[in-house]
């Protein structure tokens, strides 16, 4: 009997360099085909038996499985194909595919044709190394020295716990074949979502026909009439319909003033510095201009621009914001936006990059890009014909240390160009537009640089941060010609939008205020801690507080990192509404431009290291036209110390020289020590189950990575090597003291879970419902009650804030 094999797409969608809109003029699209084989594929029917005849995988004339619009494209399902009448065999180890009527089971020749020489794959195997990706995220990110301990104790692997759901997205499709080929189809799906294409969101997996989307774009979609709602933008700007029609979609009836300030000035050619707020739509702002040109070269072949980042979340998220707005284009063509960062397969990036008409827009990290271009000098050539360059957090990317690799593309890449210099730090018309953008563009990220004149140019009393910053980056950048400066932000403070508050308490206190601050004022938060280790530590603590708790730092797998994102982002919308609290706990790699929405709150666990960083982490609040709280939990220490530094660094030019103090600006949250100290306890058992729970995990992937590393030199772990490396030897004391017996944790956790059963009371009032100074039967009725604390009314952090700060006027 044959079977029904079933086989998963790319995203269902595929590249097909014959069909492209290089060749077609823009009218065709990606055909959707599956290369799921590394085999080069037979163009002809191999020998049969007597049962059937032997056929290559990629020969068979897969159909593709209707499945409900309902379904989201969540993992990439809705690329599924089957077939009837095929069986598979395993000769050698391999799978055949045994079909028996040759002439149903098999593509006609002008069907399977050259598109799989085309994209044939390498025997590349995965390039995966978690090392690798620990050291490039050293380099742009968050960690510190001495934060991973053990050699890579945490691995790039995340715990076991939290690994668990990372499973592969294919398990779950009942699928015939090889494991190796469902491993290879894994790869490929983590590349379409790495290159953003899950982005359209909800969209049909098979594009339609030019016809089909005219009928989708002006009818269902997208209302004509809204177009007519646009004039703030029409008014003040030359835009295509494709962008009027992704403004429309989004809701985008007006530009922010960084949008409106920075779009014509780009539009007509110049070289932009540009410096805004915290979510003030800088994405649109470089990303508008460069859209334009894409929708006005369509079928188009060359790049048209790169846009870099500083990390890969970032990336992944301006990919996603580009293909949103461009949603017309991106139905189109889903591969002409792309991003392009570390953590994911190099091969099957650079096979991509190759195919005409695809990544017309690159959105990457510059160390992968770095690589890429290293590896295949044509790869130079061709993104030396780029129309415009940015680079999005600019001070970040250009900061100590980082801009090594930058400038090293910069010099491939003008090389390759033969740009001229025609005046002096100018390439007048031959170069690429250039626009930098950022929230911050500090003279503390610019002076480690080293260079003869940077000294001079700080003593410039007379010209301004910006222009300083600029004279400075003219030094480094190939800008065409002097670029203009659009700073909508000059006070370079934090956001107008953001609320700012103190919590004070002890260092050994954070913990248990954090968690204060959790159940007083319930919401989406996010957490920022200095060290990685801290932000596993409250994860887990607040894990076993019953709290949803997701955490993301630069020691996990990228993979990881974005579901987790992802996990939060589901959570936090069903917790909104049963007014419960969400939580992301995170080192800095979520600190920029991350644009997470619904976010109430941000909690400094720790001291900001800057106050650009402080601005950058502010700034995950109060995105778009909403506000925020941002509150830093700090030690008495502390706010003699770095914090007082901090908000001198912060207050503005003229609240300085009116000589107003900082501490009028930012309160300090009253603690309710009724509340609090119903919380000590569950927090104490917690903290004494997160601690066993963190030193077990790190005990366990010590020994096996001593194992691993053993292994790989072929030599036998003796059990006293670990106790004569004396560091080794002591970390794993240290971990050991933290451990708890198997019977003391059980004991704790039943003794914890009764405690969580009981409700917490405002001032640990016991019974009468209707007296007392609150009525607890009124705020039943009138649903005015805490959703957690008994006997308290709602609260909400930013409306508390407001009113004190009206009270202190
Ligand atoms: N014209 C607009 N009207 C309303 N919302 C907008 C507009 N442009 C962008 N947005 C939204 O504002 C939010 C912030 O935009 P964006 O991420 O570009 O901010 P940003 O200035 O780059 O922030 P950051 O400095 O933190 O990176 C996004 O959710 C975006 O969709």
């Amino acid at each position: 009997m044959t079977s029904k094999l079933v086989q998963r797409l790319l995203k269902g969608r595929n590249l097909d360099k014959k069909n492209s809109g290089a060749k077609n003029g823009g009218k065709s699209r990606p055909k959707k085909v599956v290369k799921p084989s590394k085999k080069k594929p037979s163009k002809n029917v191999k020998s049969g038996n007597e049962k059937g005849v032997a056929v290559d995988v990629s020969d068979l004339n897969w159909k593709t499985v209707q499945i409900p619009d309902t379904m989201d494209d969540y993992g990439g399902f809705y690329g599924l194909e089957e077939i009837d009448g095929v069986d598979v065999k395993i000769v050698d180890g391999k799978a055949q595919f045994i079909a028996k009527d040759p002439k149903k089971a098999v593509k006609s020749p002008s069907e399977s044709g050259k598109l799989d020489d085309d994209i044939e794959e390498q025997d590349d195997g995965d390039d995966e190394n978690p090392m690798q990706d620990l050291i490039e995220f050293k380099n742009m990110d968050d960690l510190e020295e001495g934060e991973l301990g053990a050699p890579s104790s945490d691995g790039s692997e995340e715990e076991a716990g939290q690994d668990d759901d990372m499973e592969d997205d294919i398990k779950d499709v009942n699928v015939d074949e090889e494991p190796q080929q469902r491993s290879e189809e894994k790869e490929e799906d983590e590349v379409s979502s790495q290159l953003g294409i899950e982005a359209a969101d909800g969209e049909p997996e098979q594009p339609a026909d030019d016809d089909e989307l005219e009928v989708n774009v002006f009818g269902d979609e997208v209302d004509i009439e809204d177009l007519e709602g646009l004039p703030e933008w029409t008014s003040r700007m030359k835009l295509s319909m494709t962008t009027l029609q992704g403004l429309s979609k989004q809701y985008f009836v007006r530009p922010t003033e960084i949008q409106a300030a920075a779009i014509p000035l780009a539009l007509d050619g110049h070289d932009i510095m540009g410096k805004a707020s915290t979510g003030s739509g800088k994405t649109l702002a470089y990303g508008i201009p460069i859209l334009e040109k894409l929708v006005a070269d369509q079928s188009g072949s060359k790049p048209i621009g790169i846009i870099f980042t500083p990390t890969r979340e970032l990336a992944h998220q301006v990919t996603q914001h580009m293909q949103k707005q461009a949603f017309s284009i991106n139905k189109k063509n889903p591969y002409a936006i792309v991003s392009l960062t570390g953590g994911l397969s190099i091969h099957k990036q650079e096979r991509l990059l190759k195919y005409d008409g695809c990544a017309r827009i690159i959105i990457a990290t510059p160390g992968r890009f770095l690589e890429i271009i290293e590896r295949d000098p044509k790869l130079i050539d061709r993104f030396s014909q780029i129309d415009y360059l940015v680079l999005d957090e600019a001070d970040r990317l250009l900061q100590d240390g980082h801009f090594d690799e930058f400038d090293k593309i910069l010099k491939h890449l003008g090389k390759a160009r033969n740009m001229k210099r025609k005046v002096k730090s100018e390439y007048a018309g031959t170069g690429w537009q250039t626009m930098i953008f950022s929230a911050t563009f500090s003279m503390d990220l610019f002076n480690k640089l080293v260079t003869t004149n940077w000294k001079k140019l700080g003593k410039d009393k007379d010209t301004n941060e910006m222009e300083q910053a600029l004279k400075h980056l003219m030094t480094k950048i190939n800008f065409r010609s002097k670029p203009v400066i659009v700073d909508v932000n000059p006070d370079n403070k934090i956001h107008s939008k953001i609320a700012e508050a103190l919590i004070e308490c002890l260092p050994t206190e954070r913990d248990l205020y954090t968690y204060y601050f959790l159940t007083v004022y319930p919401g989406t938060t996010l957490v920022f801690c200095n060290a990685i280790d801290s932000v596993k530590k409250l994860n887990s603590y607040l894990t076993f507080l019953g709290i949803s708790s997701f955490q993301i730092h630069s020691s996990m797998t990228q993979k990881n990192r974005l579901k987790n994102l992802e996990k939060f982002r589901q959570e936090a919308s069903s917790n909104k509404t049963h007014g419960k609290p969400t939580v992301l706990i995170a080192s800095d790699v979520a600190a920029r431009g991350l644009d997470i929405p619904d976010i109430k709150h941000v909690l400094n666990y720790h001291l900001p290291r800057s106050a650009d960083v402080y601005i950058h982490r502010s700034g995950r609040t109060a995105r778009g036209d909403n506000e925020g709280v941002s509150v830093m939990i700090c030690s008495p220490q502390e706010a003699m110390g770095p914090l007082r530094k901090l908000r001198k660094v912060l207050s503005s030019k003229s609240e300085a020289a009116h000589g107003k103090k900082w501490q009028k600006d930012v309160p300090v949250f009253p603690i309710e020590p009724g509340v609090l100290s119903q919380l000590r306890d569950r927090g104490a058992i917690a903290n004494e189950l997160a601690e066993d729970q963190l030193a077990t995990r790190s005990l366990t992937k010590d020994a096996n990575w001593l194992k691993k590393a053993a292994d790989d030199l072929g030599i036998e772990l003796d059990s006293e090597d670990e106790s004569k490396d004396i560091i080794l030897a002591k970390n794993k004391v240290k971990k050991q003291g933290k451990q708890l017996g198997k019977q003391e944790v059980k004991d704790l956790q039943f003794q914890l879970k009764q405690m969580l059963k009981k409700p917490i009371r405002k001032d640990l009032r016991k019974s009468y419902l209707t007296g007392g100074s609150t009525n607890l039967a009124d705020d039943l009725v009138k649903n005015t009650g805490h959703a957690s604390i008994i006997g308290h009314k709602k609260t909400d952090a930013l409306e508390f804030l407001k009113k004190n700060k009206k009270n202190r006027k």
